[in-house]
């Protein structure tokens, strides 16, 4: 029965495109080698009721499984098996048992760009309290001073939260290519000429300076320039040295700073810039929980940047922005290299064609999920309510697509830097990605994790505590020193909420991005029998789980806690009054 679930586990995804046909490629085949014993365990702890399943794999070398049956007791009744059947029918949802009723969190996380909208004490906490899990820093924008207010406020935040810690995410400029500052907005209309320089000039009616000096050299007569992610368009008619000459296709209204795009190239500039390197030595200086590297074109990039954190002693993840047309043959090799990616669709879709945009999102999710990895859909996902109270039908719809896809967290922009309605955006996601999540229950088919994890022990039981919280709808409950277990079980989906402990504040904080984790700080004590008491207990005593309910606790991963009693360990618990 065990083996036929771990196989189970790797079954392929009829839905899956070519890039998932791909990752299936790399499937693991062989089994993990481990010992299985199910056995019963009828020892009262305070505040915890009879450990009813637990699981245990010793170290071993390769055997054969051995499944020995549960007991009695612990097979539901056949009136309650009646019940739950009958309550899977009405419910339409084949997870959520009769077994215990956990409280509903929001398993899809929420980042947040922080900007002149919401740079203070007080917005912060609003953020906080509405749902925002990660704090986005672009440094495109701002300077260290105003960025190193935000970081201290996040943190001062977190100091007295318990379980809605923030994470920091740093967002390099990267060779982005921007026009420059105007002395107030400028209307561009259809038909006119327009100038971009690489002067350095303050822009006026018709010319505007570019941050990039080989502009002139990378463009060609008949190129098509977008401004603003597309939001205005304008063809290349001459160059000379120092400038180009456009036509206005598209016109609208121009401000400082605007993104621009030629549509099917990306600049020939490195990813990392010295601006950025500048950048990452300040994150790395504030201990920040992620880069978003801007333009990434192949994974030599993200090998390099992982050298230098490795070298200056630094535990930040990196996170791939796919944004640029020379990224999409790597795709793979990228992402492989890195700990997630981000699709920027705001760049992406100037790159490339628009309509390339959901079709690369829904790859780029399958692909990170497939192999293990966090991704994050970002930009224009309430565009509309930058200056608007309520979001646009479609724009709710991205949303749930973005949640039914299995993204790890969606992202705001504008709405949260420099938008009106800062709160309510948060709050939109907040609900739509909860009452999506809500349709989904059981639904969500468990991930092909790829050869990231082959023959990997934790795995296995990552899979397994998987398939146990979900037949008997309770949440997870696990213990990680690294994160690893945490994120790995993340991958597979559960139904129910992840409750992570983790006795490093660091961990805890880089935990808020990923999906259904809700990471809880606390001091392990030797004994682990101890600590599954006082996780329970607290988690009790704060409303997370009720009397009654079953939690499905974990012990495994890369740096087993409690290594002298067992590497790995999955049980079911049930939850009862001291
Ligand atoms: N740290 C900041 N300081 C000032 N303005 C900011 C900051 N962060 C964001 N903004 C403003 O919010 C807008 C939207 O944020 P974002 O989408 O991250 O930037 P962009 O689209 O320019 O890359 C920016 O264009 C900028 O006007
Ligand atoms: C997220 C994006 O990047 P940035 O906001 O840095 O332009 C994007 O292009 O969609």
């Amino acid at each position: 029965m065990a083996t036929e679930m771990i196989h189970g586990a790797f079954a392929t995804n009829p839905s899956s495109g070519s890039l998932q046909r791909q990752a299936e490629k790399l499937r693991p085949t062989a089994g993990f080698g481990s010992k299985l014993l199910f056995q019963s365990e009828k020892k009262s702890h305070r505040g915890v009721g009879h450990v009813s399943l637990p699981i245990i794999a010793m170290r071993s070398t390769r055997v054969d499984p051995e499944v020995f049956p549960m007991t009695p007791e612990d097979v539901p009744k056949a009136e309650e098996q009646i019940q739950y059947l009958q309550t899977i029918q009405e419910l339409g949802d084949t997870s959520v048992g009769t077994w215990s009723k956990p409280t509903v969190r929001r398993k899809t996380k929420i980042v947040c760009t922080i900007g002149p909208s919401t740079n203070t004490r007080e917005m912060i906490w609003r953020l906080a309290e509405a749902g925002m899990n990660v704090a986005r820093l672009n440094m495109s924008h701002g300077d260290h001073t105003s960025h190193q207010k935000v970081i201290d406020l996040v943190k001062e935040y977190n100091a007295q939260a318990k379980d809605n810690v923030i994470a920091i995410m740093l967002d390099t400029k990267g060779p982005e290519v921007r026009s420059g500052d105007l002395p107030q907005p400028i209307m561009l209309t259809s038909g006119q000429e327009f100038t971009f320089t690489i002067q350095r000039v303050v822009g006026t009616a018709d010319c505007v300076s570019v941050n990039y000096d080989d502009f002139v050299n990378d463009v060609e007569v008949g190129d098509m320039l977008l401004v603003d992610g597309g939001m205005m368009s304008l063809m290349v008619k001459s160059k000379t040295e120092d400038s180009v000459k456009c036509e206005v296709i598209d016109g609208g209204e121009l401000k400082s700073r605007r993104h621009l795009n030629v549509r099917g190239k990306s600049a020939t500039l490195a990813s990392i810039t010295e601006k950025d390197w500048d950048d990452i030595k300040f994150g790395v200086d504030n201990k920040v929980d992620f880069y978003a590297v801007s333009f990434v074109k192949d994974a030599a990039v993200v090998h390099e940047l992982k050298d230098y954190l490795q070298n200056a002693g630094a535990d930040i993840h990196v996170i791939v922005k796919i944004e640029s047309a020379d990224s999409i043959p790597n795709l793979h090799s990228i992402i492989t290299a890195s700990d997630g990616a981000m699709v920027a669709r705001g760049d992406l879709g100037a790159e490339l064609p628009i309509e390339e945009v959901p079709i690369l999102q829904e790859e780029i999710i399958r692909l990170c999920r497939s192999m293990g990895k966090a991704v994050i859909v970002a930009t224009n996902m309430l565009e509309s309510m930058i200056v608007h109270p309520t979001p646009t039908r479609a724009e709710v719809s991205d949303i749930a697509i973005a949640v039914r896809e299995g993204a790890d967290a969606v992202m705001l922009s504008g709405e949260t830097a420099n938008g009106k309605y800062p709160l309510k955006a948060v709050k939109v996601m907040h609900t739509v990605s909860l009452r999506t999540e809500a349709t989904m229950v059981g639904t969500q088919t468990l991930p092909n994790l790829g050869q990231a994890f082959k023959k990997h022990m934790s795995d296995m039981f990552a899979y397994h505590a998987t398939m146990m919280s979900n037949t008997i709808g309770t949440s997870t409950v696990v213990f990680t020193r690294t994160g690893f277990m945490a994120i790995l079980l993340s991958h597979y989906r559960p139904s129910g909420t992840i409750f992570a402990f983790t006795n490093e504040k660091r961990i805890q904080q880089r935990l808020a991005l990923y999906q259904g984790i809700c990471a809880i700080y606390l001091e392990f004590s030797d004994n682990a029998e101890e600590t599954f008491v006082k996780a329970l207990a607290l988690l009790q005593k704060n409303g997370m789980v009720k009397e009654g309910e079953h939690v499905a606790l974990v012990q495994s991963g890369r740096q087993p806690i409690w290594r002298s009693q067992s590497t790995h360990n999955i049980q079911v618990r049930k939850v009862c009054d001291k």
